[in-house]
C-alpha cells in the first residue's frame, strides 16, 4: 500500500475501464461499505475488488437519519478522500441524485470527478427512504427514465457505470419492479439494482426477466435474507454489496469500547479485538512518510552545508 501522499494511483479512467471489463467477466463482485479513507485501505489490503459508499452509513456517521439529508458537496468531499487511497473500483450512492434531472446531471460530472467509478441513482420520491422500510414512494416511470437519460448524457467516461435501483418491490411488487428495470435499461442504465427483493425466488425471477448485469444488496436487518456472495453469484448477480456492515460492526464495537472503558476503568481487556498501533501504521505507511522525511532533512542539511562553504 503506497502512502497517500506519495502515491501517484492509477487514473480513475483506467479504474473504470478495468472495472467495465471486470463486469464482463465471469465471476461476482463483491463490493464491501467503506465509511472512511482508512477502512477502504483496509478493504484493498484485504484484496476486494471494488468498494462501496453508501448514504446509510454516511447519513449516519454525521448523526443524520438516512432521509437524503446531505449534500452533494459533502458526499463529494468524502467520495473524494476515499477515492483518493485507493485504486478499487468504487461504487457511490447518489440517493435520488440531488434533485430533478439537470441536478443528476451535475451530480455524474461531480461524482466522475470525485473519482467515483459507479453511481446508483433510485427511484423514490423524495424525501427518500432506506430501501428496507416502509412507506416509501416511487415516481412515475417517465421521472425516473428522464434522470437515467441525464446521466447518460452527462458522463464523460463512458466507462462511468450508472446503475439505476428501482424501489418498486415494497410500493407496486415485484412485476413493477421488472418492468421498470427493463424501462430503465433501455433508457441506458449500464446496471439494475432491484431493491429489498425478500427471497430467493424473487432474486431469481428478477435475473431471469431483466437482460442487464445486476446488483444485489445485502444488507442487514432488512427484508432481504442473508444469501451468500457465490449464492448471488448462482442466481445470476455481478456485483453484490454489503453496504452498511462494516459501519454497523464498528459501531457495535465502539459501544463495547465505551462501556468497558466506564465499567473496568481499563482497557485491557478489549486489546486483542484492536487493531494494533502497529498495524495501523503497516496499513498507511507510517514508517514511508518517516524515512521521507528523514531523507529530506538529510539532503536539505547537505545542500545548507555546501552553501556555507562556497
Ligand atoms: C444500500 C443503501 O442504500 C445504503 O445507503 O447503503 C441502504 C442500506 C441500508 O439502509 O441498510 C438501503 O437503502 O438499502
Ligand atoms: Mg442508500
Amino acid at each position: 500500500m503506497d502512502p497517500i501522499l506519495f502515491r501517484r494511483g492509477v487514473d480513475k479512467r483506467e479504474i473504470r475501464k478495468r472495472f467495465r471489463e471486470r463486469l464482463g467477466r465471469n465471476g461476482i463482485v463483491v463490493a464491501p461499505g467503506v465509511f472512511l479513507p482508512i477502512t477502504a485501505m483496509l478493504a484493498a489490503a484485504e484484496g476486494f475488488e471494488a468498494i462501496y459508499f453508501g448514504g446509510a452509513a454516511f447519513s449516519n456517521m454525521l448523526g443524520l437519519p438516512d432521509l437524503g439529508v446531505f449534500t452533494l458537496t459533502e458526499l463529494a468531499m468524502q467520495v473524494s478522500h476515499i477515492s483518493e487511497t485507493v485504486d478499487l473500483p468504487l461504487i457511490v450512492d447518489v440517493d435520488t441524485g440531488f434533485g430533478e434531472a439537470i441536478n443528476v446531471a451535475r451530480t455524474v460530472r461531480v461524482m466522475e470527478d470525485a473519482g467515483a467509478a459507479a453511481i446508483h441513482l433510485e427511484d423514490q420520491e423524495f424525501p427518500k427512504k432506506c430501501g428496507h422500510l416502509g412507506g416509501k414512494r416511487v415516481v412515475p416511470v417517465e421521472d425516473m427514465i428522464k434522470k437515467i437519460r441525464a446521466a447518460v448524457d452527462a458522463r464523460r467516461d463512458e466507462n462511468f457505470i450508472i446503475i439505476a435501483r428501482t424501489d418498486a418491490r415494497d410500493v407496486n411488487g415485484i412485476e413493477d419492479a421488472i418492468d421498470r428495470a427493463n424501462a430503465y435499461v433501455e433508457a441506458g442504465a449500464d446496471m439494475i439494482f432491484p431493491e429489498s427483493l425478500h427471497d430467493e425466488d424473487e432474486f431469481r425471477l428478477v435475473a431471469q426477466r431483466v437482460k442487464a448485469p445486476l446488483l444485489a444488496n445485502m444488507t442487514e436487518f432488512g427484508k432481504t435474507p442473508y444469501i451468500t456472495a457465490k449464492r448471488f453469484e448462482e442466481l445470476g448477480y455481478k456485483v453484490v454489496i454489503f453496504p452498511v456492515t462494516t459501519f454497523r460492526y464498528a459501531m457495535g464495537a465502539v459501544r463495547k469500547a465505551l462501556r468497558t472503558i466506564k465499567e473496568e476503568g481499563t482497557q485491557k481487556s478489549l486489546l486483542g479485538d484492536m487493531m494494533s498501533r502497529e498495524e495501523i501504521y503497516e496499513l498507511i505507511g507510517y514508517w514511508d512518510y518517516e524515512k521521507w522525511d528523514k531523507e529530506l532533512a538529510e539532503e536539505s542539511s547537505k545542500q545548507a552545508a555546501r552553501r556555507v562553504k562556497a
